[in-house]
């Protein structure tokens, strides 16, 4: 491949540890940039006063290649491939999209100028070329969150009714308010976009519109639309923003017949064509037995953990912490979760007892990929078709809605491997989420769903 250009890319998005740019150089000369997104690591600004250990972009792909992939269906999951760069693209490129990036992004971090590697990736949010018969290309990204109610017998009573009721989205939204992270909570529970009934999974997608906050984004042609930024603060009843979505979704679905819903009507045809793509995939339920992957809660993993570092202190070698993702021992996990049936195996305590090293120590890498699960995106891109024959594109799934013709794409990102270090924080964080609901909310004006009904 030849010298990357820092002109040849545009500013796509960010996270808190990776930004992502788009190639929008010349095809002709660069074909094999064609489609592809760079994701690149960011450094802070200000060097921490103690340096947060994380995992170098060769351990993040060997990860994603070898473990999740295998765990979500690598129809999903992209690895791209890894890429050198030199300080002076990563440099011209940092001074070149800084203007694009949020000001607080800015002030927090940089591109790392530093690193040696990025991982190039197809663009799953402009999957499809282009042309004159078919329309721009939308993508919605969701960060779904937890999907799952807790079932763990390791669960203190005194946080048994809260817990196996109310899911850790809802629960949280109460602590954000408090803390002034987020400015009113939103109606959204993943317990309904992972329902696998129609009627939920529509109404996770409307309660998304309304109060986006950084679980939904929508782009047209790789260009932000609808961000939690966008959306007014909670003391406006300004629905602009929606209107605005509606205006671009012209171009995109027929106006519902149905006027009655709170949405408008184009808006209301866009969530239902959303939540069919998402019923018919078999993404969310993979999503949801591997976010299961936690099976003994925060509330007994810690248990597992402590007494794991008691016998194997970190710093000796081991696979479990050192992000050696390619040792048998990480691939022999995936593949047993696979081979278990969807049902968690119920550990008693005392079975947690009797449990060797190795036993535990797979425990702990399960929730581990849990933990990643639990933090992704996912990406459906979708555009309509003109001309309701073939699509030459056969490779592309499709779908007819309102009379429509579509063809769409699904893929799941942001699948970074989460740190062993960070369990004590998880079970601090679960116990301050849990405390706080306990105290200060009250039941009747959660928004959670609670736990799918059973069939009549
Ligand atoms: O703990 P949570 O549920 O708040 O999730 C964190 C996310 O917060 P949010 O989705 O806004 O609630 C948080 O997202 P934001 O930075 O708030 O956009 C990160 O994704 C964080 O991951 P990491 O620790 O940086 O690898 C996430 O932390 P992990 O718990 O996944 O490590
Ligand atoms: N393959 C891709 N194609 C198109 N856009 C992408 C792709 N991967 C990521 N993006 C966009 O870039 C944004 C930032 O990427 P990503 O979520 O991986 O960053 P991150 O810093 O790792 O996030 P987090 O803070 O959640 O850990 C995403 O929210 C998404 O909008």
């Amino acid at each position: 491949m030849q010298a990357l250009r820092a002109e040849d890319w545009s500013y796509r998005g960010e996270g808190a540890a990776n930004i992502v740019v788009s190639f929008t150089g010349d095809q002709a000369s660069n074909p094999e940039l064609e489609g592809k997104v760079l994701r690149i690591r960011k450094s802070p600004v200000v060097a921490p006063s103690e340096p947060r250990q994380t995992f170098s972009t060769e351990q993040n792909y060997a990860y994603l290649t070898r473990l999740i992939a295998p765990l979500l269906g690598d129809e999903y999951v992209n690895a791209g491939q890894l890429v050198p760069l030199a300080a002076t693209f990563l440099q011209d490129l940092d001074q070149r999209i800084a203007a694009e990036r949020p000001a607080k992004r800015v002030q927090a971090a940089r591109l790392d100028c530093a690193g040696s590697a990025a991982q190039l990736l197809r663009d799953v949010g402009r999957p499809f070329i282009q042309s004159h018969d078919q329309s721009d290309t939308f993508c919605v990204e969701i960060k779904p969150k937890w999907g799952f109610l807790p079932t763990s017998s390791f669960i203190h009573p005194s946080n048994a009714t809260a817990k196996l009721s109310k899911c850790r989205y809802c629960m949280h939204q109460w602590l954000k308010v408090s803390n002034g992270s987020i400015d009113r909570r939103s109606r959204y529970c993943p317990l309904d976009l992972f329902s696998g009934t129609r009627h939920r999974v529509e109404r996770a997608l409307h309660s998304l519109v309304d109060v986006p906050q950084n679980n939904v984004r929508v782009f047209r042609n790789g260009r932000a639309i609808l961000t939690g930024d966008k959306a007014p603060p909670a003391d406006s009843n300004s629905r602009a923003y929606i209107a605005e979505l509606d205006r671009h979704l012209v171009d995109l679905v027929p106006a519902a017949a149905d006027d009655s819903d709170a949405q408008p009507p184009h808006v209301q045809t866009f969530v239902s064509l959303l939540a069919e793509i998402l019923l018919q995939e078999p993404l969310l339920q993979r999503l949801q037995a591997a976010q299961r992957l936690d099976h003994l809660d925060i509330e007994g993993l810690k248990g597992l953990y402590d007494s794991v570092i008691e016998r194997h202190p970190v710093g000796q070698d081991h696979w479990l912490w050192d992000g050696r993702f390619d040792a048998p021992e990480w691939s022999r996990v995936v593949q047993q979760a696979l081979a278990r049936s969807s049902t968690a195996p119920s550990l008693s305590v005392h079975d947690v007892a009797a449990l060797s090293l190795d036993e535990k120590a797979a425990i702990i890498a399960e929730y581990l990929l849990a933990a990643t699960v639990k933090d992704c995106s996912i990406m459906v891109s979708v555009q309509r078709l003109s001309t309701p024959s073939e699509d030459p594109a056969t490779h592309f799934k499709h779908i007819t809605h309102s009379g429509t013709r579509f063809r769409y794409h699904v893929a799941v990102v942001d699948l970074d491997p989460k740190l062993f270090r960070n369990i004590p924080k998880y079970h601090r964080d679960d116990g301050e989420i849990v405390q706080h609901y306990m105290d200060h909310a009250d039941d009747s004006t959660c928004y959670c769903s609670g736990p799918a009904q059973p069939a009549q």
